[in-house]
Parts: structure tokens; C-alpha cells; sequence
């Protein structure tokens, strides 16, 4: 398996691109003409920086409106197809992708088309170029592979091939199956696309919201497998027309698009029958236990407000390290690591990000096959120095630049706090609320991000995705994502903020960037626990009174316990699976909060509360009285 990336799918100036794709570490790309076009060098300057960058051109697209034409234009489309052949010489390339035919004027019939591209053959044969097919999902006369590849089989030329694009396929519902009859060579190269479920015009749903396999919700590992069983084992090239990509960071997008193909091949590799297609083999997605410990990065300063904060939670000082300021707050298997370091990374998180939940360690059964895969997939390593005797935690770069720590659930983690921390008495000795474990993480990303960190946890983790949710902030739209797996055991929620306005966006404006803006934790009994809560001093945050007279009457809620959620500022919300309560603290620092929920079987994060909780959270955050800046 080869990796291609089509110049379209991404955003800059020619060179930029080639530069970002390279660097990405594609072995080639297709040309979009349009790109071409633009750029003020020659097709021999286009050539030879393609070269220079280390990739081959994969092939020259797209050639339109070739086939069935009517005696009155066929010529004209020949001769265009010479010149067209011209520029591929000079170029490099020996491909070019021709798509189905969309103009009004051509004429169907597999036998005309069959001929067209018989002839074509033989003109492309004489440059030693090759012509490959493509059916449009939206052709005039062809608009299925199916058709495409019947045409290519009458044409029966040397030099002429088909293409398959998993969108048109996909997109159509067409059986994939139907690829595995079609002769390995006869497939001149394999073009990818994912694309999210929404129900729209198969042209505008393909130039405006494709996006990378893995990242949307057709079958695309399915596509390949088919193909890997008739035995190709050529390019897989991602075409991927997006406007958010379009304009994005080349970059990031490049690094996106590899890391899908990379995910990609290793779920195909896993398939039966799919031995075709040479993979390199890497561990299993990592299975997460559990998150071992949440670490925050504070200075002196605001230090005492989170540990005030902490205790008010019936946290408890349990360790201190032995060599470095960080302490440890215990409640049932939940540790809170505050770092006030004043060298490394925490601090240099504090001094660009303040007071925030800088990194998280995930519990997984093997660290160093996590750590293998997280790297064969582009995550970034992460380390620093460890003082003698003390243990080096493999961890990667997460969202924002934070950091997820890798922790073996039974050994290394136990040896953690026996050999890194010492025990500690906390003075304070707060009362435990009933708190037991992390329910789930919050980050807080920009919008264009999302889809990035949902393929990175989605291809390292063993962790699936739920439907994106939009959540309505007053001032403005949120998207929500939910990444989790089957037992429950990792659950993160991510936000994407479109504006700076809405409470997501207002953390990442404030702060320097994306990252972790609230830690729920769970509880057996929210009632006892909001009892609990209140008696070590903490204030919840106020919900309006209206809300609660909303969920007694859309949920049928005894009077009684409705009187009981509003005077504790709990929040209502149930499933088909159960019920779930929440309660928030007020916030901290620049919008990070943390919340208390029970959940009885429900799977959701009561995103029909969201808007209530962000109004209130807002109230927060400007002084009583104080307009909104
Ligand atoms: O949208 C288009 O026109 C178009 C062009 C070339 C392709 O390969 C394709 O999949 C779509
Ligand atoms: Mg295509």
C-alpha cells in the first residue's frame, strides 16, 4: 500500500501544499489541474518540484465531458485530450483520471463509450500514457463502477483502466462487492473518501462535505477490503473536497490524512481476505481501564483556591512526590495531581495556559503497545527528564498540547505511588463526598479541530464515536462530540467552539487554546453526595428556578422530587437505559468547572441541560450586574 493525497484536499499556495504533504510522509499526490493553473511555473518547474519534495506524481485530474459526445463535439474533446497528454509529459505523470460524463449533449450507450475510450487507448498508448475511468455519482450516463468498469472491459486497451473513488461507491449504496471481480490490474489507482450521513445532493454532499476515512460514516474499510481482495496493492489516494479543509492548516490537514490512511489499512488488514493489500502490522487499538489521575498546573497563587476547591469536593491530600511539588487528592480511585512546579512542563503549561488540567493518564494494558501504535500513527512522544529512581511514564501530546500519560493499569501505576510519591497527612481532612471514579472528560477544542482529535483518539484508542449534537449556547452554536468505549470505562466529550463568545470558545480565547475545561466524576447517590457537598462548604452552581417546572412536566417528575433537584441545583435528564442527575461547581480560573453526576443505565451527558448550564456558568464569569464584554 502506497499513500496519495490529491493537492484539492488541502488549503495554500502550490508549493505549500507539496510541502505539507511531503512532510505528512505521502509517497505521492494527484495534480488537481485547478491547482496547476494557478501556479505561475511551468508543467517542467511543477515536475521537478513534485520531485524535489521527494513524492511522484500520482496522477493529472480531472479530464471532463469525454465519452459519448455527439459526432459534432467528438473531435474537439479529442484534441482537448491531447493537450491535456502534452501537459502530463512535461509534468511527469503517466495518468490521468477521466470522470463521467456530466454535459447534457453527451449520449449514453456502453458500446459508444466502450469505443471512445478504445480509441483514446490508442492515443495514449503512443506517449506511453494510461487513462483511467471514473463514474461520477452524478454522471449523466454513468454513475455506478459497476458501469464504468463494463465499459473499460469493452474498450479493452492496454492503456485503459478504471478508477474507483469510495464516494461515488459509498455514497450510492452500490454493493462493493461487485469490486472483486475486477482484475487487479485493470484498477489504475484507488481514490478515498469519507463523508458524515446527512441527506443531500450527492453533488453538493461530495464537493462540500467529504472528509477523511475514519472520519465520517460510511464503510470506507469495507471499500478497501474489497478491493485489497482482488489483490491490488497500488495507491490508496484521499480526495477529500471540504470547505473546512480548504481553509485549514496544510499541515494538519496532510497529518490528519495520513493518519487516516495509516488507521485505515491496519482495520483492513484485519479483515478476512484482504491479504492483497501490504500493511505494515501494528499492537491493537489500546483498551482503556480507566483514567489513573488527572494533573493540573497551578502556581502558589491560585494553588490554595484549588485545594480549597478540592477539599469542598471531599478530596483528601493522600501523597506528595518525593523530589518535585506535586500533591495528590484522593477520593475512591480518583487521583487530582496538582503540580506547582516551577520547572518542566507543568510549568511552562501554567505559564502559557494558567491554572488548567494540563495532562491525564489513561490506564491500558500494555504501555509499550500502546505507545507503538500511538506512534505508528503520528501521535507526537512526549518526555522530560526524571530524577534518579523515578519512573519515566511514556506519554504523547494530546489536544491542545496537553498531555496523556500511558499507565499499566495492575503494575506500573501502583509502583507510581510507591516509588515516585510518599505518603502525606492532609490537615484539612474533608469528609469524602462519595465520589468514586472519573465519569468523563471534557475538552474544549476549535471548531476545524474536532474531526483531528476524533480520529486520534478513534485510532489509537479502542473507543467508538457517538453522532455529533449540536448545543446551543446563548451565544452561539456548540458542536458536541462523545468518544467512548463499550464498558464505559473512557468517556470523552469534546467541544467545539465556533465563536469566542460562547462559553467553549471563551476558555479557548482566554487560555491559549484548546484543552480540558471540566472533569465530571461519579457518584452512587447524588442527593447524599450534594448533602455531603454542602457541608464541606461547596456552592453549587445556581440553576434557574424555571428550569425545574420545564423537566416535571416534560418528564412527569413527582412535585417532591423536583423541590428536591432544584433546592440541591441538580439537573434531570433519562433514556431509554435510565436516569441521569448533574451538579456543577462554579468556575475556576477562566471558565474550567467540575461536574458530579449519577447515571443509572443512561449512555447520554444530558445535552438537552447544556444551554442552562452555560447560562449559568456565563453568570459566573462576569461580575453580578456586569454586561457581557
Ligand atoms: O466533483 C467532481 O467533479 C469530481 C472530479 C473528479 C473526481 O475524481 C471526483 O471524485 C469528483
Ligand atoms: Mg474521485
Amino acid at each position: 500500500m502506497k499513500t496519495s493525497i490529491a493537492t484539492v484536499s488541502i488549503s495554500g499556495e502550490f508549493p505549500e501544499k507539496l510541502a505539507a504533504i511531503a512532510k505528512a510522509g505521502f509517497d505521492g499526490v494527484e495534480i488537481f489541474e485547478n491547482d496547476f493553473l494557478a501556479f505561475d511555473g511551468s508543467p517542467r518547474d511543477v515536475g521537478r518540484m513534485v520531485q524535489d519534495f521527494g513524492l511522484e506524481i500520482t496522477l493529472f485530474q480531472p479530464f471532463r465531458d469525454f465519452e459519448g459526445m455527439p459526432e459534432t463535439h467528438r473531435s474537439r474533446t479529442f484534441d482537448r485530450a491531447e493537450r491535456k497528454f502534452d501537459v502530463m509529459q512535461e509534468l511527469g505523470t503517466d495518468l490521468v483520471l477521466v470522470c463521467s460524463n456530466v454535459s447534457p449533449v453527451s449520449l449514453g450507450g456502453i458500446d459508444r463509450a466502450a469505443a471512445d475510450f478504445h480509441e483514446l487507448g490508442e492515443r495514449a498508448a503512443k506517449r506511453g500514457l494510461r487513462v483511467g475511468y471514473e463514474a461520477l455519482a452524478w454522471g449523466r450516463h454513468i454513475n455506478d463502477h459497476r458501469d464504468a468498469w463494463e465499459i473499460v472491459r469493452r474498450a479493452d486497451h492496454d492503456s485503459i483502466g478504471v478508477i474507483l473513488d469510495s464516494f461515488h461507491s459509498l455514497a450510492r449504496k452500490i454493493d462493493i462487492g461487485s469490486i472483486r471481480s475486477i482484475p487487479k490490474d485493470k484498477i489504475f489507482i484507488v481514490q478515498l473518501a469519507d463523508a458524515p450521513l446527512i441527506g443531500m445532493d450527492l453533488l453538493y454532499w461530495s464537493r462540500h462535505f467529504r472528509n477523511m476515512p475514519g472520519e465520517g460514516d460510511l464503510p470506507v474499510a469495507d471499500f478497501v477490503a474489497a478491493v485489497a481482495a482482488t489483490g491490488y496493492d497500488g495507491y490508496l489516494s484521499l480526495e477529500i473536497f471540504n470547505d473546512q479543509f480548504r481553509g485549514g492548516s496544510p499541515r494538519a490537514i496532510s497529518v490528519d490524512g495520513h493518519r487516516s490512511l495509516v488507521y485505515l489499512g491496519d482495520q483492513v488488514r484485519r479483515k478476512p481476505g484482504a491479504a492483497g493489500l501490504t500493511v505494515p502490522s501494528m499492537p491493537d487499538r489500546a483498551s482503556v481501564a480507566g483514567v489513573a489521575f488527572i494533573e493540573f498546573s497551578v502556581g502558589e497563587g491560585d494553588a490554595e483556591l484549588l485545594i480549597a476547591m478540592m477539599h469542598a469536593l471531599g478530596f483528601r491530600k493522600t501523597a506528595i512526590h518525593k523530589t518535585k511539588n506535586v500533591s495528590v487528592y484522593q477520593q475512591g480511585d480518583i487521583r487530582i495531581l496538582l503540580n506547582t512546579e516551577e520547572v518542566g512542563f507543568a510549568s511552562n503549561a501554567y505559564a502559557v495556559r494558567g491554572a488548567s488540567a494540563y495532562a491525564m493518564a489513561l490506564q491500558v494494558e500494555a504501555t509499550s503497545a500502546a505507545m507503538a501504535r500511538a506512534v505508528a500513527l503520528g501521535a507526537e512522544p512526549f518526555s522530560q527528564p526524571v530524577g534518579p529512581g523515578e519512573l519515566d511514564i511514556p506519554a504523547i501530546r494530546g489536544v491542545g498540547g496537553t498531555l496523556i500519560y500511558l499507565v499499566h493499569a495492575k503494575s506500573d501505576l501502583g509502583r507510581v505511588w510507591e516509588i515516585d510519591f510518599q505518603p502525606a497527612e492532609d490537615e484539612a481532612a474533608p469528609n469524602s463526598v462519595g465520589l468514586f471514579a472519573v465519569d468523563h472528560v471534557a475538552q474544549t477544542v476549535a471548531y476545524e479541530e474536532m474531526l483531528t482529535w476524533l480520529l486520534f483518539y478513534t485510532s489509537i484508542f479502542e473507543t467508538k464515536k457517538s453522532p455529533m449534537v449540536d448545543i446551543i449556547d446563548p451565544s452561539g452554536v456548540v458542536r458536541s462530540q462523545v468518544i467512548q468505549n463499550d464498558e464505559g470505562t473512557l468517556r470523552i466529550t469534546m467541544n467545539g467552539a465556533e465563536n469566542r463568545r460562547t462559553f467553549a470558545g471563551h476558555l479557548i480565547a482566554e487560555t491559549f487554546g484548546a484543552g480540558i475545561q471540566h472533569i465530571a466524576f461519579r457518584t452512587e447517590d447524588i442527593f447524599a453526595t450534594a448533602k455531603a457537598l454542602r457541608s464541606n462548604g461547596f456552592n453549587a452552581l445556581p440553576i434557574s428556578p424555571n428550569y425545574y417546572g420545564d423537566i416535571e412536566a416534560r418528564f412527569g417528575l413527582l412535585p417532591s422530587l423536583t423541590e428536591r433537584l432544584k433546592s440541591e441545583n441538580i439537573l434531570y435528564d433519562r433514556d431509554e437505559h435510565g436516569e441521569y442527575f448533574q451538579l456543577y461547581s462554579g468556575t475556576y480560573g477562566e471558565g474550567f468547572f467540575f461536574e458530579i453526576v449519577q447515571r443509572s443505565g443512561y449512555q447520554g451527558y444530558g445535552a438537552a441541560n447544556a444551554i442552562f448550564r452555560i447560562a449559568a456558568l456565563k453568570r459566573q464569569l462576569r461580575p453580578a450586574g456586569m454586561p457581557r464584554a
